[in-house]
């Protein structure tokens, strides 16, 4: 039986239920990998969704939270912002949501997203402290039907705020992927962010550079708007796997409009810039992953 999904009862959670219930799902999502970038603006959303429509479309299961409780705009990202939220009841009572898929007309495997976007008007604000923001990502983690995950895509807003530690100590992230653009500014942002995922003991920490050049649409020639290479050199120094450089794509405004990923829009360098770093991802989580059993 499904009914229409409750509001977020964020005010009076029982916390220990909850953190019990995100326990038992992670162990039915193979990777969970956190995306998130130091600055605001730099294409961390678009890269969120692209990785996740690029996994989906070479038939993996993926989920994409979007743990941007005060700007979430991945399920419009996704095509799903008009999909109506659904619960079942469990059987202590409580209810569980039901994510809203989008295959792309079969193009990928059903991408399950859950969003604050869904609960909330388009219109409204949330103005809310830390703590209640803390309590509505644990309720998206552990109230929510995600079932058995290739792939838990978490987006979240920038910086290094509350969203990403509750989502770090609840989970154990296999992965984080830092979005940085070329410039200065950006990579000293991005910097905190690798380090903070480092104090988190996260596995593996790539770096990704978007909007690294812009393809000129009538001689072919690539031009470096904002510098280039700036992504790549901060991973060095850092000491963490750089994955690759995307262009700035002029049919991105158009596709993220349309809720369709750059990579299911079109065969341009961007989408291609994509598959090439989700496949560079996998390996090496795989190569982890082999690893760790043979160590075992
Ligand atoms: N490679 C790209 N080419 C062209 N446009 C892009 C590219 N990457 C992102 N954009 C555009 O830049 C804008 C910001 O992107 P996005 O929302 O993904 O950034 P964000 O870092 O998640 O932002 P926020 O700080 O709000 O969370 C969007 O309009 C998006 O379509």
């Amino acid at each position: 039986m499904t009914i229409k999904a409750p509001t977020l009862n964020v005010a009076g959670l029982g916390a220990d239920p909850l953190a019990q219930r995100i326990s038992e799902k992670q162990t039915k999502w193979k990777y969970k990998i956190a995306v998130l970038s130091g600055k605001g603006g730099v294409g961390k959303s678009t890269v969120a969704v692209n990785l996740a429509a690029a996994l989906a479309k070479k038939g993996y299961f993926v989920g994409v939270l979007d743990a941007d409780i005060h700007g979430p705009n991945v399920a419009k990202m996704l095509g799903v912002d008009r999909a109506e939220v659904l619960a079942e009841k469990r059987e202590d009572g409580g209810f569980e949501m039901i994510p809203p898929m989008n295959d792309f007309m079969g193009q990928t495997t059903p991408i399950k997203v859950m969003s604050m976007g869904f609960l909330v008007p388009e219109d409204q604000p949330i103005i809310w402290r830390g703590s209640l923001v803390t309590k509505a990502i644990k309720q998206l983690l552990g109230d929510v039907k995600w079932g058995e995950l290739d792939f838990m895509i978490i987006d979240f807003p920038p910086g290094t705020g509350d969203e990403i530690l509750t989502v770090t100590q609840s989970l154990q992230l296999d992965a984080a992927i830092i979005v940085t653009t070329p410039q200065e500014v950006a990579l000293l942002d991005t910097g905190k962010a690798v380090n903070m995922m480092k104090k988190m003991e996260v596995p593996y920490i790539a770096v990704v550079e978007n909007m690294s050049y812009l393809i000129c649409p009538h001689c072919g020639n690539e031009i470096d708007l904002f510098g280039r290479g700036g992504g790549r050199k901060l991973a060095e120094k850092e000491g963490v796997d750089f994955l690759g450089e995307i262009p700035i794509d002029l049919k991105a405004r158009e596709a993220s409009d349309a809720g369709i990923p750059i990579v299911l829009y079109g065969d341009t360098v961007a989408a291609k810039a994509f598959v090439g770093i989700v496949d560079k991802l996998v390996k090496k989580l795989g190569e982890m992953k082999g690893e760790s059993s043979e160590s075992e």
